[in-house]
């Protein structure tokens, strides 16, 4: 993947700021450690870091249309993958195109000569780029359709802002990392599921995916030059009824995924694939091994697990099984090469700080923390690789949410019932107080579900499991997506995955949830799909969380990490949290507490939040 930065102000010449929209490129060198690329002229600087993936000679960037005639140029910045770009140029071609490289950017340039904005219409594949138009004086921001490829913008009076991460927007001196009521509502109450569109600093947004906003530069009443934005959605979910019979269903579920899998393989750098031994990553390596063998190639696998995790590991509601055992059953199945990343938990705690720095906001803790550490180890072995991430949202395959009825009837977002949004309990009152966390949660629980498609003629059950299913695949998806960009181009490591793909969601988002779980197993469907392609037992294998550490010396090394804190009189989290509570509550307690899930992920978040305020000199104004 790449890192895209930019500059367009409308007010002044900022053609010799070159020191600035270098200080916002390199903030996310990490993102394209290849090769750099900057654009300048009076009114806009552009840059661009590359991880070259298509064409290496041919897809240098920005790159830049110039019309000969006026001299007008039409430069594009862009992260991501076109996975049609090839059907794309051959219609481009047979139009009177002409191409200079290979590579799938040009498409995208060329695709936005011939459409305009409509261009997004035709693309299929993950992207967040942008275009300086100087034939109008426009600036077009647009991110793909799920949001796989992230984007954040802010427009302070005639100049507009963007980059990939947050940081290159608080990498320009008019960008303060100010967090005010509705910022630390955001990241205190929704754990880190961020609202989409929302930067959390004030001033600070985000393209949300599907959508697309095009800046202009016009005049108002009195003739002064003011900026126009105009957001729009070019891609949004739509209901109609599901008329194809099961087996119909089967087989255009299977279609959709291999083609999807299949145009997601290209790529002229090494591709490797991460597999869990679970349903969703473990089909996608059999579809692609069949492939890489056409080849006479061997795909390479990864999974990971922690150091004496078989004796350490004890089952719960959501960790079934150990992943370990049944991933190298496929992977024997499937004859990938296969490596085992283990993790210990002075490892994790080590590097307990890295996601909050790859997100630019506090998160999950040691799920995020295993993830990165997988990512920067897989990125010794390939640049691209394949993973089984948003199945379970498509599918519906959280079974314990959409099979009872509690759940159905939540008015609120379900994952508020999971640990990771406890934060409030241990807030101080009088910032609890201020903040109203229940009337922020309500408004925009609210606000979400305004917009859901139902259907004629659905029964109750239906449009609760509907409801159900529209927020997992607007609000849960965009966050787990979030985390996967940032934790693996971290280490420059380009994530792919083919059940986000806008078609086969489409297709999926129709299907009654009795369809989807047929059989009476959750992604039923999905395993009917995938049959002959993996073991009898794995394809059926009941879903199993991703591991989280039983080696109860991780627990006890974040209540040391927090206990520093705690003693810290200038650790700014006092300013927010009750942390006398904290020690007498867990740390005090620590060798009582059986199942220490909740309290790991308390403190991890805590521990994050701090060094956050911290490094990032958060300024609070609630
Ligand atoms: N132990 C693991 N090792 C490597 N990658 C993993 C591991 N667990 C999860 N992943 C990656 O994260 C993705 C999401 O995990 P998740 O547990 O939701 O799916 P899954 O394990 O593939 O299938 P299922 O949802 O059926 O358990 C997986 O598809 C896989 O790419
Ligand atoms: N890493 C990226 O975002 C890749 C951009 C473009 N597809 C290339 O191959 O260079």
């Amino acid at each position: 993947m790449c890192g895209i930065s930019g500059w367009i102000d409308w007010s002044k010449d900022i053609s010799n700021e070159h020191g600035i929209i270098k200080k916002m490129n390199d903030s996310v060198i990490h993102r394209g450690p290849d090769a750099e690329g900057f654009w300048s002229s009076e009114n806009a600087q552009i840059g661009h870091r590359r991880l070259i993936v298509i064409d290496p000679e041919g897809g240098k960037q920005p790159m830049v249309y110039k019309n000969e005639r006026t001299g007008a140029s039409v430069v594009l910045t862009y992260n991501g993958e076109l996975y049609n770009f090839k059907e794309l140029k051959e219609e481009l071609v047979s139009k009177g195109h002409t191409f200079k490289s290979y590579s799938d950017t040009e498409v995208i340039l060329r695709s936005y000569l011939e459409w305009n904005e409509e261009c997004l219409n035709h693309f299929n594949g993950i992207f967040a780029f942008a275009i300086y138009d100087e034939r109008k004086s426009t600036l077009f921001l647009a991110r793909d359709h799920l949001g796989i490829k992230p984007l954040f913008y802010c427009l302070r009076g005639r100049t507009i802002l963007f980059g990939s991460e947050l940081k290159v927007l608080l990498s320009h001196p008019k960008v303060k990392p100010v967090l005010d009521t509705n910022g630390l509502c955001e990241v205190l109450f929704h754990g880190p599921v961020r609202t989409p569109g929302c930067g959390i600093f004030q001033g600070v947004y985000e393209v949300p995916g599907g959508q697309y906003i095009v800046f202009s530069k016009t005049r108002n009443q009195h003739g002064t030059i003011i900026v126009k934005a105009d957001h729009r959605v070019y891609w949004n979910l739509k209901s109609s009824p599901h008329t194809d019979d099961e087996e119909t269903t089967v087989q255009k579920i299977k279609t959709l995924l291999s083609d999807s899998l299949k145009r997601q393989l290209v790529s002229d750098v090494p591709l490797v694939a991460m597999l869990s031994g679970g349903l969703d990553s473990s089909g996608l390596v059999s579809l692609a091994s069949d492939e890489f063998k056409k080849n006479q190639e061997t795909l390479k696998t990864f999974s990971m697990t922690f150091e004496n995790d078989e004796k350490d590991f004890r089952p719960s509601v959501i960790r079934i099984d150990r992943d370990e055992p049944w991933a190298r059953k496929v992977s024997e199945y499937c004859n990938t090469n296969h490596h085992t990343v283990e993790l210990g938990a002075q490892q994790l705690l080590d590097n307990i700080l890295e996601p909050m720095r790859a997100r630019d906001l506090p998160g999950y803790g040691e799920v995020e923390t295993s993830v990165y550490l997988l990512f920067k180890e897989m990125k010794k072995f390939g640049t691209v690789a394949i993973s089984g991430e948003c199945s379970d949202e498509i599918f519906s395959g959280y079974h314990q949410w959409f099979a009872n009825e509690r759940y159905l009837g939540f008015k609120n977002f379900p994952w508020l019932e999971i640990a990771f949004a406890e934060t409030h309990l241990y807030l101080k009152k009088d910032v609890l107080s201020k903040l109203n966390r229940t009337k922020f949660l309500q408004k925009n629980y609210k606000e979400c579900i305004k917009s859901i498609p139902y259907l004629k003629g659905e029964s109750e059950l239906q449009c609760k499991q509907r409801k159900l299913s529209y927020l997992f695949i607007k609000r849960f998806i965009p966050f787990a997506l979030d985390r996967k960009d940032r934790l693996s181009m971290k280490s420059g490591f380009e994530v792919r995955v083919p059940f986000s793909d806008k078609e086969l969601v489409e297709y999926v988002w129709n299907l009654p949830y009795n369809s989807k779980a047929i059989d009476n197993i959750e992604k039923g469907i999905l395993r009917r799909a995938l049959k002959g392609f993996l073991p009898e037992d794995a394809l059926y294998r009941r879903k199993s969380g991703y591991p989280s550490i039983c080696d109860n010396n991780y627990f006890f090394g974040l209540c040391d990490l927090m206990l520093k804190i705690i003693d810290d009189e200038t650790a700014p989290i006092h300013k927010l949290f009750d942390t006398e509570r904290v020690l007498n509550d867990i740390i005090s307690r620590r060798d009582k507490i059986e199942n220490n899930f909740r309290e790991k992920v308390l403190l991890d978040y805590l521990i994050q939040f701090n060094a956050w305020l911290k490094e990032y000199n958060i300024i609070l104004n609630f």
